[in-house]
């Protein structure tokens, strides 16, 4: 179950060794059980309450990011909430992203909004590593798509399906996918087009829940994703050059 595709040519050279590396990591011993705080449900408060449902995410760097940010991920993730963050993302990919493991354990236990896995996971045993309340698969690098959305489901966590094209969004959904990210960053190029989601929205459900991925750097951009059909956004880099809560504040204000 949840066995890679065979190496992409078309991929940047950044994620071609990004894969190569998940591919040697394996954690996970025995299968987590998660007692799960939902993402839909998460996005319903902030409904409720004017905010923009929001994944804030603590990421350290990136193929993209120059440098390393210095800053504490249990500290930013406070700050994320504070500022209306509806979940908390956590990268834990260590060799491109300076993410962890542990990073992502401390964050999920001091904040209690749900809290995404972002890695480039490949195998079902990699999902093992740690307990999260939601984990995001990438369609284009999964062949058995279906078995790691239920392997994800058996562990109680919340897959959220990573896309970039229709045909991936129509793999997602085919595969059972009920939370649809779509990535306006490029994986052969890594440049970011905000038309991605214009462009793609309409493929995705009523029923399903979309969320814009990546270059969502201001109040204009998040309209746009929103008057695309998003029902909700994840963001990096915005949220974390600067004052963490103000930048989340910013981007939760309708
Ligand atoms: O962000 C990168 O440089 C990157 C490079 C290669 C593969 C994936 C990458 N990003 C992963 C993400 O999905 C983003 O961290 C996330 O969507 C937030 O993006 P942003 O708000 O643009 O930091």
């Amino acid at each position: 179950m949840g066995t890679t595709k065979q190496p992409d040519e078309g991929l940047a050279p950044a994620v071609r060794d990004l894969l190569a590396a998940a591919s040697e990591r394996s954690r996970g011993d025995k299968p987590v059980s998660v007692e799960a705080r939902s993402l839909s449900g998460a996005f319903e408060r902030a409904e409720a309450d004017g905010r923009t449902p929001l994944i804030a995410e603590v990421k350290p760097t990136s193929p993209t990011t120059s440098g390393e940010r210095d800053v504490d991920p249990v500290a930013a993730a406070e700050s994320m909430v504070a500022g209306g963050a509806s979940a908390i993302s956590v990268l834990t990919e260590p060799d491109h992203f300076g993410g962890s493991v542990e990073a992502l354990q401390a964050v999920r236990e001091a904040v209690s909004v749900p809290v995404l896995r972002k890695d480039f996971l490949l195998r079902e045993a990699q999902l093992d590593a740690v307990a999260a309340d939601a984990v995001l698969l990438i369609a284009r690098f999964l062949d058995d798509l279906e078995g790691m959305i239920e392997a994800a489901r058996d562990r109680g966590m919340t897959p959220l399906v990573e896309t970039h094209t229709r045909d991936e969004i129509e793999t997602a959904l085919a595969a059972g996918a009920e939370v649809i990210g779509v990535n306006n960053r490029d994986l052969a190029t890594l440049t970011v087009d905000r038309s991605t989601v214009d462009r793609l929205a309409p493929a995705v459900p009523d029923s399903a829940t979309l969320v814009a991925e990546s270059g969502i750097e201001t109040a204009a951009h998040r309209d746009r994703m929103r008057k695309a059909g998003a029902d909700g956004m994840l963001v990096g880099s915005a949220i974390m050059d600067g004052d963490i809560e103000a930048n989340t504040r910013r981007l939760v204000a309708r």
